[in-house]
């Protein structure tokens, strides 16, 4: 979407409120208008002159009061009527202000609502591709900036015209002369204004992306917090943010200079026409040309008029501003979401699943997986081995529509369907993952485990967490599941957080579960326990683990091995053993390691 049209999309449903908004905003700059003449004809009661030409109603009210007798009287008169018209103006200033508040607050609270919306329906891919500091700031920083000028600055834009208008035709016909010097001024503190303003936007544009540089820092080192204080990487970590808080800072001193000379200048050029103003105003006061009361209220209209110009300069700096972030989030907006094609099929998920000669690279990468081609039988165990960036989980992405397979690039089946042609939510409904690096919510364990569940009841929580072999941990915890998690799961241990997730999945008593890895974290005795537990409970689905450990594999219906994206060996623990390959190999490597007398138990 185009930012304009971004803009407009959001802004229509408000456009009620702030047409409200600018009526009474108009109403109430006419009435400060009336002020100035209130004053020209009181000074010119006062002082005898020209009182021949007030206001109809003016003059009934004067007579009325016989106010001509009584200066005092009169005067308190003129007292009243610019209190009733300082009343009448602060209300419509109260109701356009309320207008353009209800209006705005409106507006972003559905920009903001959309862009949620959108972010959650972003591809994985995009995500991958994206910093959170920066959709973070373009959420939070940017979204304000466009709230700051639509509710502070955009009416201000149309109030100016019209007062420019209203005060010049007002002007004119009071004094030509000093209308046309007063008049001279505008178009250079235009002109003056709108270089500035280019100027401005061209720095704030890149204090904007400093900005966004700086919350990726700290957002990149809160998350990662524990790697930098393991490997003691505080200094590195410190000079980096340093560096980039020098350059947020720079840019914003260099912007907050430029602002400084746009204003300081801008005081002088309005010195300079109010001192002119007052100096044609003499002169065509001494001259008789106007009265006394007709040259003060023409200095009054002069400063109404000069300082919205010159603050003409703000709202167009706020508005390149807003242009600025209007982009942005326009572009988080334009992102194209998974499309979620509704008369996509949604069959059932229990047959078996087959990778149809899979070739697959990530953007602009080299080859992950080359013809890989293998079925796992429905309800079977299928196990994947392979060594780190062997592309293992890729091809569960793959299975997930996480990454959307092209079609020449093979194809991917369940129970005979094209995933492609599977509803994208039915499939993710349909598959549970445990992913690699499992992330909890900063929720309590129950909440966290029930995600996928919602009405799941805490007996089915519970039921989950025993066989995923974390419940007696859990209640071990000061408040059982009541627990709160910390941000990704900080209070819990890598092994606790793992079967945290693994209870979670299997919440969604999902058809097709992959655990990626996810018994890492935990002991081999663990592992064992939990794979036991799985075995017992998980009826006839069809599971699909990836391990780099032998031990979680090697009771798995089918093995896979994995070398470099390509298919190396498949077959059963024994059928891989008597093959002496590589499956073999990593098999005696562990042998030697801790996991022997294990395999030496589970073997026999
Ligand atoms: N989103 C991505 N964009 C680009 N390249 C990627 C992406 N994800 C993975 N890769 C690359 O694809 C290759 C396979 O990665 P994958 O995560 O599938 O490996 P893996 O076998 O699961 O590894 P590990 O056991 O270490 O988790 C790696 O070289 C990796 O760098």
């Amino acid at each position: 979407m185009k930012s304009k049209a971004l803009v407009w999309h959001y802004l229509r449903k408000s456009v009620g409120f702030f047409a409200v908004a600018l009526v009474f905003s108009i109403l109430n700059t006419t009435l400060n208008s009336l002020i100035p003449q209130v004053v020209r004809v009181a000074v010119d009661f006062v002082t005898g002159e020209q009182t021949e030409d007030l206001p109809g109603l003016l003059t009934g009210i004067l007579n009325s009061a016989r106010a001509r007798e009584n200066p005092a009287r009169s005067l308190l008169l003129f007292a009243a009527v610019i209190l009733a018209v300082a009343v009448l103006s602060g209300v419509c200033n109260y109701l356009s202000r309320t207008g353009v508040a209800n209006g705005s607050e409106s507006f972003i609270k559905r920009l903001r609502d959309r862009l949620f919306l959108h972010i959650q329906r972003l591809p994985y891919s995009w995500h991958n591709q994206h910093q959170t500091g920066e959709i973070i700031q373009r959420c939070t920083s940017d979204v304000d900036v466009i709230r700051n000028f639509v509710s502070n600055q955009m009416l201000e834009v149309f109030r100016t015209a019209f007062l420019v208008i209203l005060s010049i035709s007002i002007m004119f016909s009071m004094n030509v002369t000093i209308s046309l010097v007063a008049l001279a001024f505008i178009p250079l503190v235009l002109m003056y204004s709108c270089i500035f303003y280019s100027k401005i936007a061209k720095r704030f544009r890149k204090a904007d992306e400093a900005e966004g540089e700086l919350s990726s820092t700290v957002q990149e080192n809160l998350t990662g917090v524990r790697v930098v204080r393991a490997f003691g990487r505080e200094r590195y970590e410190i000079d980096r943010f340093d560096e980039r808080n020098d350059r947020f800072a720079n840019l914003w001193i260099r912007l907050g200079g430029l602002l400084s000379t746009y204003w300081g200048l801008g005081d002088l050029i309005t010195g300079l026409q109010i001192l002119c103003v007052i100096v044609a105003g003499v002169m065509e006061s001494v001259n008789g040309r106007i009265t006394l009361g007709e040259f003060l209220a023409f200095v009054s209209y002069n400063t109404t008029l000069i300082w919205p110009v010159r603050g003409l300069g703000r709202i167009l700096s706020e508005m390149s501003k807003a242009g600025v972030s209007v982009n942005r989030v326009a572009d988080i907006l334009a992102a194209e979401e998974e499309e979620e094609d509704a008369n996509a099929l949604r069959p059932p998920m229990n047959g078996d699943i087959a990778f149809h000669h899979i070739n697959y690279c990530y953007e602009g990468q080299k080859p992950v997986l080359k013809d890989v081609d293998f079925t796992i039988p429905a309800g079977s165990t299928f196990a994947i081995l392979g060594g780190t960036g062997s592309g293992k989980s890729t091809l569960m992405h793959l299975l997930d529509r996480l990454y959307d397979l092209p079609p020449e690039c093979g194809s991917i089946t369940v129970g005979g369907t094209d995933i492609s042609k599977i509803q994208r939510s039915w499939l993710r409904r349909n598959i549970g993952i445990v992913l690699q690096e499992p992330f909890l919510f900063s929720r309590t364990i129950e909440e966290n485990i029930r995600a996928t569940r919602p009405g799941a009841s805490l007996e089915e929580v519970r039921g989950a967490a025993r066989i995923a072999c974390v419940d007696s941990a859990i209640d071990g915890f000061g408040s059982g599941y009541e627990t709160i998690v910390g941000e990704r799961g900080v209070t819990l241990s890598g092994g606790q957080k793992q079967r945290v997730a693994i209870a979670r999945m299997l919440m969604q008593q999902a058809p097709i579960m992959v655990f990626d890895d996810s018994l890492s974290a935990v002991d081999t005795e663990t592992d064992e326990q939990i794979r036991e537990a799985l075995k017992a409970n998980l009826g006839n689905s069809t599971v699909i683990l990836i391990s780099h450990r032998i031990t979680t594999l090697m009771q798995a219906d089918q093995i896979l091995v994995l070398e470099d994206g390509a298919v190396e060996e498949i077959g059963t623990h024994e059928e891989l053993l008597r093959k002496n390959g590589i499956y073999k190999k990593i098999h005696d490597i562990q042998m030697s390691s801790g996991d022997r007398s294990l395999l030496e138990q589970e073997v026999v």
